[in-house]
């Protein structure tokens, strides 16, 4: 089992796990993330959110600077504020969108894009001001899919074809280059990482989180709401715990399970 006194990583998704589903609050992981800071544990952000939102919120959250995964991996801020595109730093949010544009005539789905500040929020529960932040992207595009599932299936190849790839979130499709994904975006971080190596605890609730639980070394699955599993490839059950809470109180739980159990 993992430490407080052994150096760690802490890596979290957002919507569903670190921040409330429906609220985006997170009182009830406000214990631990003082415990962290006073252990000085980093506390890395690995969410489908932009860097426009992510900035405001590691302000709150008292962790600034630290470095970041957005847009499910297709955006990596460094430790020293290096922000990239992964995986090659070359497909940009517009030449998504262009390519997207081009399927629009064989399928029907609205992106983010296509989306107003006001139509975000009432989708999301974001105020007006937080769906401007999440609709500036960078890198990756979400999308509303308003098709059939053979459609689907038959856009899904399409994507494949234009080089992009597919994911879910908790509440939307995510399109994002192909060879990007929170697992790879995880690799690349602790790669580019300066000083000794940390254990790594990954806590996530969404299908687009699987590829991040299974690059860390133990990982928590929080109880979600997407109706698709959490399906990870790791077959080391005694380094996953699945929480019976959802949100803040199932990351808290997660954390209670790794780091408070006698060793
Ligand atoms: O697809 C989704 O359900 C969420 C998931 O975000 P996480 O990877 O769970 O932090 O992401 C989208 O919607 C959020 C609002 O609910 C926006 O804040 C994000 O920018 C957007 O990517």
């Amino acid at each position: 089992m993992p430490d407080l006194h052994q150096p760690l990583m802490i890596i979290t998704d957002l919507d569903g796990s670190l921040l409330d589903h429906h609220t985006y609050r997170w009182d009830a992981a406000t214990e631990w993330l003082t415990t962290l800071r006073q252990y000085a544990v980093p506390l890395v952000i690995c969410s489908s959110k932009t860097a426009a939102e992510i900035i405001p919120l590691q302000k709150r959250l008292g962790i600034s600077g630290s470095p970041f995964i957005a847009e499910n991996g297709a955006v990596v801020q460094t430790h020293d504020q290096q922000r990239i595109r992964l995986p090659d730093n070359t497909l940009t949010y517009d030449a998504i969108c262009q390519r997207l544009a081009s399927l629009k005539t064989a399928y029907r789905f609205t992106g983010f894009h296509d989306f107003s500040d006001p139509e975000v929020a009432a989708m999301t529960g974001l105020s007006e001001a937080d769906a401007e932040l999440s609709r500036q992207r960078d890198a990756s595009e979400v999308i509303v899919w308003r098709d059939s599932d053979e459609a689907f299936d038959q856009f899904h190849d399409a994507l494949r074809a234009e080089g992009l790839a597919l994911t879910q979130g908790g509440r939307f499709w995510h399109v994002m280059p192909a060879g990007s994904g929170k697992g790879e975006a995880l690799r690349w971080l602790l790669a580019h990482s300066p000083g000794e190596a940390r254990v790594t605890i990954g806590l996530g609730d969404g299908p687009n989180d699987a590829p991040m639980l299974d690059a860390v070394d133990y990982a928590v699955v929080i109880k979600g709401y997407s109706k698709t599993p959490v399906t990870l490839s790791r077959s080391d059950q005694q380094q996953i715990y699945h929480t019976a809470h959802h949100g803040p109180e199932g990351w808290r739980e997660g954390l209670d399970y790794f780091l408070t159990q006698p060793q």
